[in-house]
């Protein structure tokens, strides 16, 4: 099965808020892009993804990530998260009804093709699964199957609330790039080790040389 990806991406001066003691104001909007362009790069480098659809109203980002080959589609409910994903698989059974949906935070600086296409290929098995982050807390993918909806219940808690939703979750090993997210200096840090993407790699290296 191939999938079509829905990745949301706040403006970029809003987000990663809690990278605040690791990057100061003015790195941190290059940072989050950064992430944003590894994610997107390396989803569109997976044999299991069709197309990617990033929703997000900061129109630099727009133009880069539509430069690496995304569709871009503007956060028009301004509703936070899940309204903004809602509103993306919408536009992109717009064109496919019969799509494969998949939802893929912006913030995966390691994420490895393969390993994406691993956890999509276990995820076509059930109708709507999910992949917990490596805090163990949250989500880094939700999907669901041509015919059925995304529901996407992304936020605090959320693995809890994608399990109780009823998608099946993953419980998959070996896929730790797709688990990394980043939200705090310390999450930063286990990417690194993991090995990041281009981008992040340049900006990480800003950091240093700010001596952040
Ligand atoms: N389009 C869109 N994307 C969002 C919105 N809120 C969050 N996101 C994105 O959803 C993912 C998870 O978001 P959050 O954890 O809430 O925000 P963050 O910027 O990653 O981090 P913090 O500012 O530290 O909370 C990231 O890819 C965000 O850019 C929204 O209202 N609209
Ligand atoms: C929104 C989520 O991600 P984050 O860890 O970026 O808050 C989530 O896990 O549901």
């Amino acid at each position: 099965m191939q999938w079509t990806l829905v990745i949301p991406l706040k403006p970029l001066a809003q987000a990663k808020s809690r990278l605040a003691d690791t990057a100061s104001e003015g790195l941190r909007p290059g940072l989050a892009l950064a992430f944003a362009q590894d994610t997107v790069g390396a989803a569109l480098a997976s044999p299991a993804v069709r197309d990617v659809v990033v929703v997000t109203d900061d129109a630099l980002a727009g133009r880069e990530l539509a430069a690496l080959g995304a569709r871009i589609v503007p956060d028009a409910p301004r509703a936070g998260l899940n309204a903004a994903l809602a509103h993306a698989a919408g536009a992109a059974r717009a064109v496919d009804p019969r799509c494969a949906l998949a939802a893929v935070n912006a913030d995966l600086p390691a994420l490895r093709p393969h390993e994406l296409a691993r956890v999509l290929d276990a995820a076509a098995e059930f109708p709507r699964a999910f992949l917990a982050d490596a805090a163990g807390i949250g989500t880094t993918v939700l999907t669901a199957v041509p015919g059925r909806e995304l529901l996407p219940a992304f936020g605090v808690d959320s693995r809890a609330r994608h399990r109780a939703s009823g998608a099946r979750e993953l419980g998959l090993t070996g896929v730790a790039s797709v688990r990394q997210d980043v939200d705090t200096g310390e999450d930063l840090r286990a990417a690194l080790a993991l090995g990041v993407g281009p981008r992040t790699a340049a900006a990480a290296a800003r950091l240093l040389t700010a001596g952040q």
